[in-house]
Formats: structure tokens, C-alpha cells, sequence
């Protein structure tokens, strides 16, 4: 197993990719938190699925928009578990929309949940595995985020999503610099077109939905399953010890399809 014993914790992790890469870790022997923003019943099905084949999980309900809920996810942790080993930021949203009449509230909102929380929850996580110090082989912990395609390429319905999915890749390159010397690896994965509520309206159009099927060298869209394995890579030590400020397109080859 290649997280046995270790702490992943994951925000968003009660549906989509963060639920399948929280199920993938406990399957690797991960002792798991997931914090959610609403969905109880979502989130404890996850914490009952995990439970059901012998693994360990709790779920906690928080904003990531919120500063509190941050300090608030790493202390439910360290009090269950006694520490971090991985902190996986997946929360986001993405509702789509055109440019030119963009709501100044749907702007702000997703730049508080995709990035401002990604910084809340990644310098929380970060501090925690600063104040627990480096283990005998030298690693502290280590962050994945779940950055995407999309801080490469622009979408046009995506004018607000797009620049926040580029400042979490930013922040996983910033923060692999100012924590590498306590022992901290900070990574991203960057899915590309992955079958979740996220895109159930947006894809719903059989037009755009065979279109993207079409770019996709591999020839399907994604399932959240298939962030699992690279998360889980990025986060065992024994694997990727030297990996740090590295971005791992996870699309299916979409993106180096240009013709
Ligand atoms: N589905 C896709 O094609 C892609 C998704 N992504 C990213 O993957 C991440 C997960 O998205 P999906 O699983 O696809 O969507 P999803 O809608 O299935 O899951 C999103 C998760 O984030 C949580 N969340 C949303 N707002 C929150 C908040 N304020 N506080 C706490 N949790 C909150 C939701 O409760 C849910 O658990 C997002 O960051 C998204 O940007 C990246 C590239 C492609
Ligand atoms: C939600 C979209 O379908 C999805 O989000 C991303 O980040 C990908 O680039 C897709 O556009």
C-alpha cells in the first residue's frame, strides 16, 4: 500500500474527483479527512464507503472562502489523527458564463472558493506540517492541488474560472520555493476534461460534448477516478520524494492535440 498509515486530507471531497481521490488514498491505506461545503449526505456516504472496506475517514463541513474553515479542517485532523502527511486542495467551482455580462458576484465568488481558498487551505495545511517538522527521511508532509488544463488554455465561458485555475497552479510553484526547506513537496495536477456536476449542464449539449470527446487522443472523457492514481503518486514519498513545483496534465492527451 502506498500511503499506509499516512494522513491525506482533501478538500471538496464528498463528490467528483475529490471523493474518487479520497476513496483511491484510503484505498492505499490513508488515514482520510474530507471537508465539504454542503452535501452531509454526499460526505458521509464517502466516510461509510471508506469505512466499509476497513479504512479510517471523517468528514467536516466548511467554506473554503472562509479563513476559519481552514484552521478549523487541519485542527479536526490533527485531533483525529495526530498529524498531516498530504493535503490535497480540490474544492472549485465553475459556473459558466459569457464574458462581456459577467455578474460581479459569480467573478467574486469563484476567485474566493478556487483561489482564495486554495491559499487559506494550502498555508493552514502548510503550517501544520511546519509545526510537526521533518520526519528521520526528511519530508514534513506534501501538497497536491487541483489546479487544470485550464490554467494553460482559455475557455470562453470561462473568463472567471480560468485565471483562478492559472493562480493555483502559481501558488503550488510559489509555495514549492518558500517551503521546500521545511521539507514540504507542493505539486499539481491539472485534469482536463473530467465527467462530473461540474460540467453536467455544460456537457448536456451532445454538440460540445462529442466535440470534446473528439480532441481526446485517448479517445473518452475523464472520470474522477482517474485523478486518483497521480494524486496519489504525487503524494507518496517513496515515489515522487524529489518531485516539487511539477504540473501533471491528467486529460487524456487533449492538451498537445492541436492537429
Ligand atoms: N471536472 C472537470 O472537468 C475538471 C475539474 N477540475 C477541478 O477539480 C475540482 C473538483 O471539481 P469536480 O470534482 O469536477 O466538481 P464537483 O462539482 O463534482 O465537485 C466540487 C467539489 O467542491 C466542493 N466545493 C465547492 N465549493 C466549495 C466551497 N465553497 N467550500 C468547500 N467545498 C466546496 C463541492 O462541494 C464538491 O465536493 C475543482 O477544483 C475543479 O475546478 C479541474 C479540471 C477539470
Ligand atoms: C468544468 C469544465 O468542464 C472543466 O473545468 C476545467 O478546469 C476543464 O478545463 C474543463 O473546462
Amino acid at each position: 500500500m502506498l500511503l499506509k498509515d499516512k494522513v491525506l486530507l482533501v478538500t471538496g471531497g464528498s463528490k467528483g474527483i475529490g471523493r474518487a481521490i479520497a476513496i483511491g488514498a484510503a484505498r492505499q491505506g490513508a488515514r482520510v479527512g474530507i471537508n465539504y461545503a454542503g452535501d452531509e449526505a454526499a460526505a458521509e456516504s464517502a466516510v461509510k464507503e471508506i469505512r466499509g472496506f476497513g479504512g479510517e475517514a471523517f468528514a467536516l463541513r466548511g467554506d473554503v472562502a472562509d479563513p476559519a474553515s481552514a484552521t478549523a479542517f487541519v485542527a479536526a485532523a490533527v485531533e483525529a489523527y495526530g498529524r498531516i502527511d498530504t493535503f490535497v486542495n480540490n474544492a472549485g467551482i465553475c459556473p459558466f458564463h459569457g464574458f462581456l455580462d459577467m455578474p460581479v458576484d459569480v467573478v467574486d465568488r469563484t476567485i474566493k472558493v478556487n483561489l482564495n481558498g486554495a491559499y487559506y487551505m494550502c498555508q493552514a495545511a502548510a503550517n501544520q506540517m511546519v509545526r510537526q517538522g521533518k520526519k528521520a527521511n526528511g519530508f514534513a508532509g506534501s501538497i497536491v492541488a487541483v489546479s487544470s488544463i485550464s490554467a494553460l488554455v482559455g475557455g470562453e465561458f470561462q473568463t472567471h474560472y480560468t485565471p483562478t485555475k492559472a493562480g493555483v497552479l502559481s501558488l503550488m510553484q510559489s509555495t514549492a520555493i518558500a517551503l521546500g526547506k521545511h521539507g514540504i513537496r507542493c505539486n499539481a495536477v491539472l485534469p482536463g476534461t473530467i465527467l462530473t456536476d461540474i460540467n453536467k449542464d455544460d456537457l448536456a449539449d451532445e454538440g460540445k460534448r462529442s466535440y470534446m470527446e473528439g480532441r481526446i487522443p485517448l479517445g473518452r472523457l475523464g472520470q474522477p477516478e482517474d485523478l486518483a492514481g497521480p494524486v496519489i503518486f504525487l503524494a507518496c514519498e517513496e515515489l515522487a520524494g524529489y518531485v516539487t513545483g511539477a504540473s501533471l496534465l491528467v486529460d487524456g492527451g487533449a492538451f498537445v492535440n492541436l492537429q
